[in-house]
């Protein structure tokens, strides 16, 4: 058993009560590879923000466990090397799916886990997660739970709808199973084809320009709830820039559109406190790649292409730090 305090970790539990206070969300970016994991920490060592590295199961296994766990005590560390003395790094299961494989998290040094049950009939999502928040918080460890089915996920029965939280089961679900955030379905989902072209409408340049997010579950559930903190996941706005690079290059995306920024700006500011990027770091690294390849097709070290997709994202991680979710300098 490894603890995440001997690892410099800290949990999400005072992180996320200074976001509500402070009107800003944390991000939590997913990695898989060193590359990921250097530009997160650069970015957020430079702009001093909390941050959350979320591992899902797949970029565990991909990863290895045991590796995973001394990249993440050694991104502590290096954290402290680009002058940020007190790092505010959680290491998070993203969409842990069984008691088992979060607690074998626990026991790896993470800080905190998800056990993501929402695809279950409720008292069953209620059981699994209070087992988890029972285990977990002998640890200090938090625990996500979910309520509500994000559309077209792999980890939600594949459906091509969304169902929105029910706002009338928030108070039950918290009391009951005692989770430290919860995540909710408002219209957002995993993936760059968060929309299909027929729930779009065209703006005047011909853009897709998605429906809204269903800001009034969001609200209900404040109310029931307050001060609780919320998680919003599949929240990648899937910049247009690196989809036309991706395309431009070789790749293949017709139709990619995420959640526009505005909107996740106007969540910051409530008591989401926690917002789920994955997919436009994907977009950002493989662009780079991309151009990278196809401008210098003699190149065959990886430090060639790697490197430039590591200062994509970085660029990428440090944009939704300033200009999106506003957590700069807010782990001083
Ligand atoms: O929710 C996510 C990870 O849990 C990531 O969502 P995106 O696919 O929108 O990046
Ligand atoms: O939940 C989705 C996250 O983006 C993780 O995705 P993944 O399971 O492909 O690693
Ligand atoms: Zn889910
Ligand atoms: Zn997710």
């Amino acid at each position: 058993m490894v603890s995440y305090k001997d690892l410099g970790l800290v949990n999400t539990r005072e992180m996320f009560a200074k976001a509500i206070k402070g009107g800003y969300a944390v991000p939590a970016f997913n990695f898989n590879n060193m590359e990921q994991l250097q530009a997160i920490i650069k970015a957020a060592a430079e702009d001093k923000s909390p941050v959350i590295l979320q591992v899902s199961k797949g970029a565990r296994n991909y990863a290895n466990p045991i590796l995973l766990r001394y990249m993440a005590q050694g991104a502590v560390e290096y954290a402290k090397t680009l002058g940020w003395e007190h790092p505010q790094i959680v290491l998070h299961l993203d969409h842990g799916d069984s008691f088992e494989l979060c607690k074998d998290c626990i026991e790896h040094g993470f800080s905190s886990v998800m056990i993501d049950g929402s695809h279950l009939p409720y008292e069953e999502n209620v059981a699994l997660t209070k087992k988890v928040v029972d285990y977990a918080h002998q640890y200090d460890v938090t625990v996500e739970g979910e309520l509500g089915v994000l559309a077209g996920v792999e980890d939600e029965v594949s459906s091509d709808h969304h169902t929105y939280t029910d706002p009338e089961e928030v108070i039950d679900f918290a009391t009951r199973t005692g989770c430290d955030s919860l995540a909710i379905s408002i219209g957002t989902s995993h993936g760059a084809y968060k929309f299909k072209p027929e729930q779009c409408t065209r703006n005047a340049d011909g853009k897709l320009v998605p429906p809204p997010l269903a800001f009034d579950v969001l609200d209900a559930v404040m109310e029931k709830l307050p001060g609780f903190p919320i998680v919003l996941h599949g929240s990648s706005s899937v910049p247009q820039d690196e989809v036309d690079t991706i395309n431009k290059y070789g790749g293949k995306l017709p139709d990619a559109i995420g959640i526009p920024e505005e909107e996740l700006r106007k969540a910051s500011k409530s008591a989401v406190c926690k917002i789920n990027i994955d997919s436009d770091s994907r977009l950002a690294m493989t662009a780079a790649v991309r151009k990278t390849l196809f401008e210098h097709p003699e190149e065959f070290d990886p430090r060639k292409y790697l490197g430039p997709a590591r200062d994509n994202m970085e660029k990428l991680y440090k944009h939704k730090i300033e200009a999106v979710l506003g957590s700069k300098d807010k782990a001083l």
